[in-house]
């Protein structure tokens, strides 16, 4: 893909306030279920925010809301100060939505959607912006084809291409890597930072936390319809994360010592490692103390090596804390 310079949408100066604000948002369906409760979440300006959550946990929910999809049963939501509800044609006008289904007209060519769709927002023709998008997303040779001729990936484009023919300040990406392959993948992380760069919001929806590891500036974990924490990325890995110290042991060992066991020290089981883990935050993360009492019990290790636990670790058993 080429870049998305062209796209331009300054970030405004000094502005604070958050882009989106949602405030005591609850969703019930009609069959009863309460897929939100009582969310309240703030979306600054100019920022890649990841929505994290298990399958059934509220993300599509809480986008379809602030896209107008779906009516809230109560609470707030504001985009870039519009009311989404009292004033939801400026909120919308906002926002592009890449919804986790392709939903293209099959029969249509690649340049009659994205036109159609900018039409819909009642934005005036602007083929030079729209061509910059298709060539952006290395679409411009495609545009006369029709949808159902293309791949899915390019399809996949298409449908980004459509979410931002009438140049949104917010765009949401609803799982937007899943199912596409390894290149498309990169190719969208690529474009989403350039995005970000030209001053656009990005909140995305995904499954593969090393998609939020990668992209996202700040995290927000989603659980059973409640939100359960939001963080910047850096600082959540840095607070919830552990590490581990493992020792390849010289001969293997049948098992601990008695006076060694404990949660924070695991033997492999094949005997041949020791697996010591500890807290990033702690002061003393008792490595010399656990070494001093390796060698009184003659226990002798020919290699060490450390590692940092993952943002799948700390979303695994963040989500599983609450089950
Ligand atoms: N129209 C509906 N009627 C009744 N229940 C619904 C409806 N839409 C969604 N739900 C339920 O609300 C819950 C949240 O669904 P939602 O699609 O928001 O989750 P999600 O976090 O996006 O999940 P996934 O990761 O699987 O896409 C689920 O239990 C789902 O079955």
């Amino acid at each position: 893909m080429k870049p998305l310079d062209s796209l331009e949408m300054p970030r405004p100066a000094g502005a604070s306030d958050p882009i989106i604000a949602v405030s005591g948002l609850s969703k019930t369906y009609a069959s009863g279920f309460q897929a939100l409760k009582s969310v309240d979440l703030e979306i600054r300006r100019g920022e890649i925010f990841a929505l994290l959550g298990p399958n059934g946990a509220g993300k599509t929910t809480l986008i379809s809301i602030v896209c107008g999809i779906v009516n809230p049963s109560t609470g707030k939501v504001t985009a870039d100060g519009h009311d989404i509800i009292r004033d939801y044609r400026a909120a919308r006008t906002k926002i592009g939505l890449v919804p986790q289904e392709l939903t293209t007209d099959a029969f249509e060519s690649v340049w009659a959607t994205v036109t159609f769709s900018r039409g819909l927002f009642g934005k005036p023709p602007n083929p030079v912006y729209l061509e910059r998008i298709l060539k952006d997303l290395s679409l411009w040779e495609k545009r006369d084809s029709k949808i159902m001729t293309l791949s899915g990936g390019m399809k996949r484009r298409v449908m980004i291409a459509k979410a931002l023919s009438h140049e949104p300040k917010i765009l949401f990406l609803d799982e937007p890597t899943a199912g596409v392959d390894v290149e498309l993948r990169r190719d969208m992380w690529n474009m989403v930072r350039r995005l970000r760069g030209n001053g656009v919001t990005i909140i995305l929806t995904t499954h593969y936390i090393e998609e939020a590891e990668e992209m996202a500036d700040r995290i927000g974990v989603i659980s059973k319809g409640e939100i359960i924490l939001v963080e910047d990325k850096h600082v959540l890995m840095q607070k919830l994360g552990r590490k581990q110290l493992t020792l390849h042991l010289q001969s293997p060992l049948a098992s601990l010592p008695p006076e060694l066991q404990s949660e924070s020290l695991q033997l492999s089981a094949d005997g041949t490692e020791l697996v010591y883990t500890f807290d990033t935050q702690t002061q003393e993360t008792g490595i010399a103390g656990l070494l001093r009492r390796l060698s009184e019990h003659g226990i002798d290790f020919k290699d060490l090596q450390t590692s940092e636990s993952s943002l799948e670790e700390i979303f695994v058993s963040l989500v599983r804390g609450r089950s």
